[in-house]
């Protein structure tokens, strides 16, 4: 399958929400990639449900939600209820990962595990089977922006590698600094999904850019 391309509408124009929307809906792109970031998780402070609620009003793709938010069990029957479609929490954030994953499921979604730059990928062995995704952060979480940690491809392989035989769907998504430059290399390491925030919406012709990194290859080819 072809990897998947999901904007970071963190980096889109907040004063001009549903022009950005719209462009993402007429463009190649796959999914909106909704960072929400709690000022405690992540040391900024993104959105919460009334601008979510608000995107997905107007977006004709799914909502990929990444929670960068301490205590996420509290919130995700209301993540799921303002239109997520796939719900990913931070390992670093939950005390019961697997009981979490249960209730993402419950509320009708997709669910994925993200990892901070420090954590090893090895820790999702014994949860991996009940994973639709994995994000692989190759930034620090809080900004958009930031330069791209190289490490995130040896992970990116492991994971791959680990998930072949006991979860092969699992689709492996990375996160934070990704660009035309970096993003053959990011497929060829086994990512399926790959967010850019400001490299779409800091390039001249954003629609270009979601074309540009779709049209990338050095995936693994799968039927
Ligand atoms: O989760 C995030 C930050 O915590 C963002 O999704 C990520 O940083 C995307 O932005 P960019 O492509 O500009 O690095
Ligand atoms: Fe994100």
């Amino acid at each position: 399958m072809k990897h998947l391309i999901a904007p970071s509408v963190l980096s889109a124009d907040f004063a001009n929400l549903q022009r950005d929307i719209e462009m993402i809906n007429s463009s190649e792109a796959d999914w909106f990639h909704v960072d929400v970031m709690d000022g405690v998780f992540a040391p900024n402070i993104s959105f919460g449900f009334p601008v979510m609620e608000a995107i997905k009003r107007h977006a004709k793709k799914p909502l990929d939600v990444h929670l960068m938010i301490v205590n996420p069990d509290q919130y995700i029957e209301r993540f799921a209820a303002a239109g997520a479609d796939v719900i990913t929490v931070h390992y670093e954030a939950c005390t019961h990962l697997h009981r979490t994953i249960q209730a993402i499921h419950a509320a009708g979604c997709k669910a994925g595990v993200a990892l901070n730059p420090h954590t090893p990928v090895a820790l999702l062995k014994d949860i991996l089977t009940d994973l639709d995704m994995v994000l692989i952060m190759s930034v620090n979480p809080g900004f958009g922006g930031q330069q791209f940690i190289p490490n995130s491809l040896r992970k990116i392989s492991l994971l791959r590698s680990m998930a072949t035989h006991v979860n092969p769907d699992l689709k492996i998504e990375v996160d934070g600094g990704i660009g035309i430059h970096n993003a053959g290399q990011l497929l060829e390491a086994g990512a399926d999904v790959l967010v850019a925030g400001n490299a779409i919406f800091g390039a001249a012709s954003p629609t270009e850019m979601i074309a540009e990194l779709k049209q990338v290859s050095g995936g693994i080819v799968q039927s």
